[in-house]
């Protein structure tokens, strides 16, 4: 099986991963696409909406689409998860011929910090989506997807405006946040 995976904080999730993932179907030659959601990027120090919230979102949102699956892995280890576990963890269950790991601009510029990166490297082919505001040099040898939508979840947290976030979760992003007592 050809498989791409999308790993993300998702908090919460907006257009543009919506269009990262209709992308990656189109460009992509792959059987299934899994979307991982964090329980914490190792990088993080904090979530705002809680990690089984952040998965009914993209069950919600994904739902009739037959090639996604979400994947709860990450979120059921109470913990941080670099991607290297993640993808051994897909490969423990999975015959898996080809693996795309799709990461955004920003973070293709801490990739070499990334847990254990030289095996993780070994594993799978990086899929860059091109982030607006973020360069990225000697990009020939990388398959890109384009987003060209300037919004991130950090902006949305601090002034949600539901224009950014897919119809079918408006409602449910709308009550998450009324009702997130954690305030950050
Ligand atoms: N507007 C965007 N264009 C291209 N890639 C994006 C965009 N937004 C998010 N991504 C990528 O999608 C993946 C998941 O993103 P994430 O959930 O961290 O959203 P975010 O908007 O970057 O959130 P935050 O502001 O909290 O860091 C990451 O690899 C990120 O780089
Ligand atoms: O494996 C690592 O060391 C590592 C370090 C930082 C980020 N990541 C992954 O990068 C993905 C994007 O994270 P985020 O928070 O920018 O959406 C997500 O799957 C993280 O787990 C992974």
């Amino acid at each position: 099986m050809r498989i791409a995976v999308f790993g993300g904080s998702f908090d919460p999730p907006h257009i543009a991963h919506e269009k990262i993932v209709f992308e990656a179907l189109e460009k992509l030659d792959i059987d299934k696409l899994f979307i991982v959601p964090t329980y914490l990027n190792p990088f993080k120090a904090d979530f705002h909406l809680e990690p089984k919230s952040r998965f009914m979102l993209l069950e919600k949102l994904f739902k009739n689409e037959e090639k996604i699956e979400i994947c709860d892995f990450e979120i059921k280890q109470n913990r941080k998860v670099p991607s290297y576990e993640t993808i051994s963890y897909l490969k423990k269950y999975h015959d898996l011929s080809k693996i795309y790991l799709i990461i955004g601009s920003d973070n293709f510029k801490s990739l070499e910090k990334w847990y254990k990166i030289d095996l993780l490297k070994k594993d799978v082919e990086f899929v860059l989506a091109k982030r607006i505001g973020f360069l990225n040099e000697n990009l020939d040898s990388i398959k890109t997807l384009n987003i060209d939508i300037d919004i991130s979840s950090t902006n949305l947290r601090n002034n949600i405006d539901l224009k950014y976030i897919p119809k079918k979760i408006q409602n449910d992003v709308k009550t998450l946040f009324k009702t997130n007592k954690k305030g950050n």
